[in-house]
């Protein structure tokens, strides 16, 4: 701990994050590239992925599962990184897709993963998104209304097809995580009632153009305890077994995602409880059992990496640097906590004082840290790294006060490229037109 704060010190964060070290010559080094060479060929702010530490994670997630002997499909949420490196490494590793949208399929696609590999989920499928979902014969279509089943239905038999589809259940699980990444208790828009479904499921049985292969469900994001997981996939289980006892196969269940990692000093669960608590509660069931992690796998593969504008006394003292919400928009949404780290090498053994750091944007909101303990010594000119921002972090960016998206890097073990160009100015003024009669030629 601190000495000027409850928060974990510069040391702990670095310590507890292998892949982050430091240098007396280069300063932070992230897989093994120093962050002041990426700094001075990218610029800042630009987002850094980490290879290594992506594929050790998607290891370290399938061995918690084969540890149980429990055969799993792993369909990574794309939504908390999409970028075609994170995807090709991911489908290297064995992993589908979870996608929101017809662009993510498009962007998965892409990248190579078969359709067999790809389940979508989304409370708001267009008929054109449900189409080429069908069309491209993707593994399963996670249905999340009444309405929807039977659009698809619709859908699968104007293209002569039948569409593999499961229900979303809501099963009024409080995720017990922020309020706005629950997505699992009564009232929330995603699934369906768990009390209307095993009747729905019935119903669907009669549809000629879609299969119902199972049950899908997805609590919440960052979940630090066992207990709603458990009622979750029990409550799914007892519906299993009542559709089975109409007469109807169910042959699939798909758990989600939700697990949630250490920002801060949260206690945060293995991917063993995970696998325990799929294996306990639905385990016996004979279904094929698949889970969709985001931001277990993305977010401590990521970060952003900024430069300090101005530093601006007063009370507090306040560091502005280069990136803002329109870059990382986390801690704007949800008051979510990213560790901060300066990158030169003498920060680390500088005296320490707390600092706000904040964003160049025009709202009060583009705070990334209050009161945080940071070196006194920091100055104009100097680079810090936020950390834990590789889920929801590049692909929550906008272009808000025409600031262009960031540049992307990936690091892999000491090797490292730009694998996307910082965009322009210029390219978001090229993609608009101004109408004829605006202009003063006009007639
Ligand atoms: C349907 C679905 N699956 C998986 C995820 C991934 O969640 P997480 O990043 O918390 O693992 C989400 C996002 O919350 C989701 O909506
Ligand atoms: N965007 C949220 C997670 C949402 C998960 C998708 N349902 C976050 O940054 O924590």
């Amino acid at each position: 701990m601190n000495a000027l704060s409850s928060e974990p010190t510069l040391n702990d964060l670095l310590t507890s994050r292998p892949p982050l070290e430091v240098n007396a010559r280069d300063g932070l080094l992230f897989e093994g590239v120093p962050l002041h060479v990426i700094a001075a060929v990218a610029g800042t702010p630009c987002w850094i992925t980490g290879a290594g530490t992506l594929r050790r994670r998607a290891n370290a997630l399938k061995a918690a599962f084969e540890a149980r002997n429990l055969p799993v499909h792993f369909h990574f949420a794309m939504k908390s990184q999409d970028h075609q490196a994170t995807l090709t490494i991911l489908r290297e590793c064995g992993y589908g897709v979870d996608i929101v949208s017809g662009g993510e399929m498009t962007r998965a696609l892409h990248a190579g993963i078969k359709p067999n590999g790809i389940v979508f989920s989304g409370v708001g499928k267009s008929d054109l998104e449900l189409r080429a979902a069908v069309e491209h014969g993707i593994r399963q279509i996670n249905v999340e209304s009444v309405e929807e089943l039977y659009r698809l239905n619709d859908i699968a038999q104007a293209c002569g097809k039948i569409a593999p589809a499961a229900l979303r259940v809501n099963p009024d699980v409080d995720a017990q995580t922020h309020d706005k990444i629950s997505t699992g208790r009564a009232g929330d828009k995603f699934g369906i009632e768990h009390r209307r479904a095993v009747k729905l499921y019935a119903e669907a049985a009669a549809l000629e153009h879609v299969e119902l292969v199972g049950l899908a469900v997805h609590l919440g994001s960052q979940m630090l305890t066992a207990e709603p997981f458990r009622q979750g996939y029990s409550r799914l289980a007892d519906m299993v077994r009542e559709i089975r006892a109409l007469g109807h196969t169910v042959k699939t269940v798909d758990c989600g995602g939700g697990l949630g990692i250490r920002y801060q000093d949260e206690i945060a669960p293995p991917p063993e409880m995970l696998a325990g608590v799929i294996a306990e509660s639905l385990g016996d069931l004979g279904v094929e059992l698949s889970i969709e992690p985001g931001r277990w796998l993305s977010a401590p593969t990521g970060i952003l990496l900024s430069r300090v504008i101005e530093t601006k006394a007063g009370n507090p003292d306040f560091v502005v640097i280069d990136a803002a919400m329109n870059d990382l928009a986390r801690p704007a949404l949800y008051d979510s906590w990213h560790g901060i780290l300066p990158v030169a090498p003498a920060a680390f053994n500088d005296a320490l004082k707390p600092w706000d750091v904040v964003g160049p944007v025009c709202e009060s909101s583009d705070i990334f840290a209050k009161d945080r303990v940071l070196p006194a010594s920091l100055k104009r000119g100097d680079l810090v790294a936020l950390l834990d921002t590789g889920a929801y972090g590049s692909v929550m960016s906008s272009t808000y006060n025409s600031r262009p998206f960031a540049a992307q890097v990936l690091v892999d073990n000491g090797r490292w490229e730009i694998i996307r160009q910082r965009q322009s100015v210029q390219d978001l003024i090229a993609a608009e037109t101004i109408p004829d009669w605006l202009l003063p030629a006009h007639g």
